[in-house]
């Protein structure tokens, strides 16, 4: 039986040859395999309520998705640019986000998983970042993958935080595939990462017990080539590590004394 943690994958829905489908991207599946997790891929469904799947597992994976939250989980009227939507994964992700900080659970927000954290803690987003004066253009250019997922922007580690604790320099250059972005901070979420522009590009649930951030870039994106990216993974695998150590511990003394 693996003895690797389970990291249970948020998947999208999409249609696949017609038919509804859960879909994750591999590089989500294949970064996590490389830092020594097992990754799991979680379904979703708009009327789902499979919570009790997170009891089974060391951590959570929020990933990033061409589509975008719903403008009313943050009282906001549909942009026109905002064109694609995934009301099963918000209804997922809104259901697991509390459920996994409850349980301590690590918890790690990639993109869309990072907006989806802030709004989850009652922040807002931009829907089209580059039509808000003073901020830039943070979507990725229509090129081939490997371009499009090269470091776009400079970021500056806020000093002091969770990802400045985990980061081997206080800045770095990250990709960036992203229309939407942070317009409020959530209450009880940490700014991690600012971009050239001030745009909040990482941030953390202040009072998490574990592993809880979240970042607007990819980091997923051939991690042992970028060290911030690495660092975040080993971060992420070794709090998963840990929450899987506990909970056994947790099983033999319920075992032991009932
Ligand atoms: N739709 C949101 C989030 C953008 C995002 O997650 N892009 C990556 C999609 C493909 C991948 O998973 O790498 C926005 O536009 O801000």
């Amino acid at each position: 039986m693996s003895s690797r943690p389970l990291v249970g994958v948020i998947a999208c829905r999409r249609d696949v040859e017609g038919h509804p489908a859960h879909v994750v991207t591999d590089k989500y599946l294949a970064a996590l395999r490389e830092y020594g997790l097992a990754p799991v891929i979680l379904p979703v469904w708009e009327n789902g309520d499979e919570r009790d799947l997170l009891g089974h597992l060391d951590g959570l994976l929020l990933t990033g998705s061409h589509t975008n939250v719903a403008p009313e989980r943050y009282g906001a009227e549909l942009a026109p640019q905002n064109t694609r939507a995934d009301h099963h994964r918000d209804a997922a992700a809104f259901g697991w986000i509390p459920a996994a900080l409850d349980l301590g659970l690590p918890l790690f927000g990639i993109c869309r998983g990072f907006q989806e954290l802030n709004v989850a803690f009652g922040g807002s987003l931009h829907q089209a970042v580059q039509n808000v004066p003073g901020l830039d253009d943070h979507r990725e250019p229509d090129v081939e993958l490997a371009l499009r997922y090269a470091p776009a922007h400079d970021v500056t580690i806020l000093p002091g935080g969770r990802l400045a604790a985990l980061a081997p320099e206080p800045a770095s250059r990250v990709n960036s595939l992203h229309q939407q972005g942070i317009a409020e901070l959530g209450m009880g979420l940490c700014a991690e990462a600012v971009a050239h522009d001030g745009l909040i590009e990482a941030i953390s649930v202040r009072d998490a017990p574990g592993f809880s951030l979240a970042v607007q870039w990819h980091p997923e994106w051939r991690p042992r080539e970028h060290p911030l990216y690495d660092a975040l993974f080993e971060a992420f695998a070794g709090a998963c590590r840990g929450y899987r150590a506990q909970q056994s511990i947790l099983e033999e003394v319920e075992h032991a004394y009932g």
